[in-house]
């Protein structure tokens, strides 16, 4: 199973966490990326087009800083990720050009993403630096981002990037050797798991926060990333990222770390993007009935399905679809701004005009534009 996924990969994204990067003093380790970079050579060797998704700016800024522990404030974490950042990619740029590989630095916020022309935009740079066989080096750009336009966390924005470039492929380079029932740091009976074919509540439950003082979301950042991409038909691997060539191993179908299978039925690029990349603006509550007829039988939403409107937006923004019980089943892009639904919301669509004194269409969420979560 896992050597026939991986025979299809072209181009992978590989995303390696802080603690993976820097050793015991927090600096960048230069042995760790040494080896990476030998790894990342044989990859390209094999026509294999690899991204990198790096964190570390924030560990390497701390030790230039003289900062003692985890920066505490936004502001000494961003003044340490501008120091860390260039370090990072000083050294990230020496170790790849042993191997006669060049790097590009790829600075990114939620906010790029979520714009549909800087994500073509972002898209088509990554695209072109990936022909002249340059790697990608993708870090959140931490220096000016406050908290609503942030990823958040580095294993978002690896799902984020793999949608992005439609890698067939999402490798979690992390420092453990996969998901385990529960942290294996405070219950001594958690088993490492291998395999995964559904992202259940039940794992969603035993994957904690970080066991470390430089890492950031800990396993529970890592399965919603998985869980992330798997929705677009891609394959995740969380693997312990030291230790004897752990890359080479996991792409050559050695059983290491915990496979996540792709679902069956996968979501395209442009409707990933609206279920994960894009801050919804607000809520659309909607009856029984028409939850059923969007969930089972795909249609679009109508406005005489619709019992509530929560929150202001726009036409074009993306909201939530909420269930009569209030739970999350969809998400959208809306037709009609907030105060426009509130208007025809219980209508039939025929009596849209009369209301409003025009109209769009017939439905608020059109059927393209909806995914179900
Ligand atoms: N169920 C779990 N399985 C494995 N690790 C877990 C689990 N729950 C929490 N963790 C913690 O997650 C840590 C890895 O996440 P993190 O520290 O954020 O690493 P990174 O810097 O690679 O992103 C592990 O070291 C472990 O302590
Ligand atoms: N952008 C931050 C990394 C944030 C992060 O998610 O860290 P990690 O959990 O180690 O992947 C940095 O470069 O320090």
């Amino acid at each position: 199973m896992r050597k026939e996924l991986l025979k299809k990969v072209k181009r992978v994204v590989v995303k390696i966490g802080s603690g993976v990067l820097t050793d015991e003093n927090g600096g960048v380790d230069p042995r760790f990326l040494d080896g990476l970079a030998a790894q990342v050579a044989e990859l390209s060797g094999k026509g294999v087009e690899v991204v990198v998704v790096s964190s570390g700016a924030v560990a390497a800024g701390r030790q230039a800083l003289g900062l003692p522990d985890r920066p505490r404030t936004l502001p000494q974490k961003q003044a340490a990720a501008a120091v860390g950042q260039s370090r990072l990619m000083r050294a990230y740029e020496e170790a790849f050009s042993s191997y006669d590989l060049k790097v590009a630095q790829i600075l990114l916020t939620r906010d790029d993403l979520a714009n549909r022309r800087r994500f073509q935009n972002a898209r088509g740079t990554l695209d072109t630096l990936l022909a002249c066989g340059i790697i990608p080096v993708i870090n959140e750009n931490d220096t000016v981002v406050v908290d609503e336009l942030k990823f958040g966390d580095n294993d978002n924005l690896s799902a984020l990037v793999t949608n992005l470039v439609e890698a067939q492929l999402l490798l979690i380079m992390t420092d453990i050797d996969g998901l385990y029932t529960a942290d294996p740091r405070t219950d001594p009976s958690a088993t490492l798991i291998h395999q995964v074919g559904a992202v259940t509540r039940e794992l969603e439950r035993g994957a904690g926060g970080s066991g470390t003082s430089v890492g950031t979301g800990g396993m529970a950042t890592k399965l919603a990333a998985a869980k992330k991409v798997v929705k677009s038909g891609v394959a995740a691997i969380i693997f312990a990222g030291r230790g004897e060539r752990t890359l080479s191993r996991v792409m050559q179908g050695e059983l290491l770390g915990t496979l996540f299978l792709p679902a069956g039925e996968s979501l395209n690029r442009r409707k990933h993007w609206i279920a994960f990349t894009i801050k919804p603006a607000g809520s659309i509550v909607v009856d029984a009935g028409a939850r059923d007829v969007l969930s089972r039988h795909g249609r679009s939403l109508l406005p005489s399905g619709i019992a509530k409107v929560e929150g202001r937006f726009d036409r074009g923004a993306c909201v939530r679809v909420l269930d009569p019980e209030g739970v999350e089943f969809a998400r959208g892009i809306t037709d009609y701004s907030s105060q426009e639904v509130e208007k025809i919301r219980g209508h039939q669509s025929g009596e849209i005009e009369q209301i409003l004194g025009f109209r769009y269409g017939d439905d608020v969420i059109h059927r393209d534009n909806l995914v179900l979560l």
